[in-house]
């Protein structure tokens, strides 16, 4: 299922990676319009318009950064009519927020992606005001192409969920980097060290997807006992030094999204 028309406001990194994601599931690039001034091209069969039209979209993307969203808003608004859905990627911008710009569209809609919808396998988390049950199907069906989708009941747990799987991909890469530039300095050859890194991760992430067993379990069946990886797990396991690392770094990014909320009212 589809949407007939869908307007892009902002297709930067996100937005573009989405795009592309929808593209590669086979979306007719005919029903995608962007406007982004700062964007040269767009792929073959979308439209690229420098200002907003003087018509409704069956759904609109805001891909824009969040601190936009005030100066914009009522440009914006033009492009939504009473049955357009808006579909948010904005961090910390709550659905109250979209609601007072956007009271005259049919729903709104907070998704919070991550850069692997390029290649379909973002985790996808989803709130929605105003959405009946048919409308909620064909955003989940719409989404599908690039993620997988998981409604939230509320948007309480919302900034957590972003700081999770929206900003993951950094920790991860943070992760990565750290384990390739580790072996780096420890002789190994930079970009040898940088490939193994990748695709170890690669490998142990797409296993673990897989396997009936969680991951606290899958590393232990890595460890043998008194063997090399339990050696290397005692030095991150010491005084929870991981555990603690990684909690901390969650509540700051989480933390962040409630001062962006409030930034975001007070420009509203
Ligand atoms: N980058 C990421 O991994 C993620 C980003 N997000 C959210 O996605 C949104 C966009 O972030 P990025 O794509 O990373 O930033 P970006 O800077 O790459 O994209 C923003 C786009 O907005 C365009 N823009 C600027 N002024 C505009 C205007 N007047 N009208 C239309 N477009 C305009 C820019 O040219 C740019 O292409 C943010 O709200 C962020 O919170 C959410 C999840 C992950
Ligand atoms: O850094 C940010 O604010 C956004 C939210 C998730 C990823 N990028």
């Amino acid at each position: 299922m589809t949407y007939n028309s869908f307007m892009f406001v902002g297709c930067g990194n996100m937005g573009g990676a989405m795009l592309d994601g929808w593209l590669a599931a086979g979306q007719p690039a005919s029903t995608f319009t962007i406007s982004d001034p700062y964007r040269e091209d767009a792929p073959d069969g979308v439209t690229l318009v420098d200002k907003l039209p003087e018509k409704t979209f069956d759904a609109v993307l805001l891909g824009i950064k969040p601190h936009m969203l005030g100066d914009l808003a009522d440009d914006i608004a033009k492009v939504i009519g009473p049955e357009t859905v808006v579909f948010s990627v904005l961090a910390g911008t709550q659905l109250e927020t979209l609601d007072e710009h956007f009271p005259s569209s049919a729903a709104r809609v907070r998704v919070m992606p991550n850069l692997a919808v390029k290649i379909g396998k973002a985790p996808l988390a989803l709130v929605e005001s105003g959405l009946d049950e048919a409308g909620r199907k064909r955003a989940t069906e719409f989404f599908s192409g690039i993620g997988s989708c998981e409604w939230l009941p509320d948007e309480s747990q919302f900034d957590l969920v972003t700081a999770l799987s929206g900003s993951g991909p950094g920790f991860v890469y943070r992760f990565i980097d750290a384990l390739a530039s580790g072996a780096a300095a420890q002789g190994l050859d930079e970009a040898q060290a940088q490939r193994l890194a990748v695709q170890m991760v690669e490998g142990a992430a797409a296993l673990a997807a897989q396997s009936e067993h969680s991951p606290a379990e899958l590393a232990r069946r890595v460890a043998s006992p008194g063997g090399m990886t339990q050696k290397g797990l005692d030095v991150l396991d010491e005084n929870n030094a991981l555990k603690s690392l990684v909690e901390n770094c969650l509540v700051a990014a989480r933390d962040r999204g409630a001062e962006m909320a409030k930034e975001a009212r007070r420009k509203g």
